[in-house]
């Protein structure tokens, strides 16, 4: 059975002190919860307050972007091995919003995801269409280039240390949620790439939904057969909020 996974994404919002009374209501709410892994991706100067305040819980940590570069003179970049020096687990690779706003094309979240890898992180790797590739009618299309652009890069075994997150770009942050039937449709799609090429891989692919979850319809999402979870934006903000949507996606 495949594992369950929510993680955070806590975008660039924070700051010490807010970040501090979220922390201490995630640790309180998930602590003794089974059956899901939980995780929150901070922005990178809040790792060490989240190393320090999860190291000796259940709830694992990372970011939300890193260097596709070892280390060099590049200024502003962060590291893999950077990450892992605050004990990171996870690093989100190819959220839309760095493909949209920042110019991170396929080929550089791929390099993203092989570098990853290689500093011992687990990449959750971002693909969705936008609302105008959805209206075309070439969301099947725009996942499966995304995806084949890492399969490339890291070969089909790259896949067998990531999660992957579909993300609707028209869901996210927008308060409209793709119904269950919609991202199921896709996460099978998804999980059936993989198939032809190596049927246990295809089925043990961790791939979580990202856009607009809250408490009130993750249990829906997480009940379809190809929905492992949630990336979660907006809502992990609110300890509440979190801890509802990780409860919804035991076993
Ligand atoms: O990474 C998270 C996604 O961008 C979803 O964000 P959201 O839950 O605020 O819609």
């Amino acid at each position: 059975m495949r594992e369950r996974l929510v993680a955070g994404n806590w975008k660039m919002h924070g700051s010490l002190v807010e970040n501090k009374a979220l922390l201490d209501g995630v640790v309180a709410g998930l602590t003794g919860l089974e059956g899901v892994r939980c995780a929150v991706c901070v922005p990178y100067p809040y790792l060490f307050q989240a190393q320090f305040a999860l190291q000796n819980t259940s709830i694992q940590w990372g970011a939300q972007n890193m260097s596709q570069y070892e280390k060099g003179a590049y200024t502003g970049e962060v590291s893999g091995a950077m990450l892992r020096d605050f004990g990171c687990t996870f690093v989100i690779v190819g959220h839309s919003e760095r493909r949209a706003l920042f110019g991170e094309d396929d080929a550089t979240v791929a390099a993203k995801f092989v570098a990853a890898q290689k500093a011992g992180l687990t990449p959750i790797l971002c693909v969705g269409e936008s609302l105008a590739e959805r209206e075309q009618g070439i969301t099947q299309q725009v996942v499966e280039r995304q995806i084949q652009a890492v399969v490339d890069q890291a070969g089909l075994d790259g896949f067998r240390h990531c999660v992957i997150a579909y993300e609707p770009v028209w869901a996210i942050g927008t308060g409209k949620t793709a119904t269950p039937e919609q991202a199921q449709e896709v996460h099978a799609f998804i999980r059936g790439l993989f198939a032809p090429h190596d049927a246990a891989l295809a089925q043990s692919l961790v791939i979580l939904y990202g856009g607009s979850v809250k408490g009130s319809n993750a249990a829906q999402l997480f009940a379809m057969p190809d929905i492992d979870g949630g990336l979660i934006g907006g809502a992990s903000l609110n300890a509440e909020e979190f801890v509802t949507i990780c409860k919804a996606a035991r076993r």
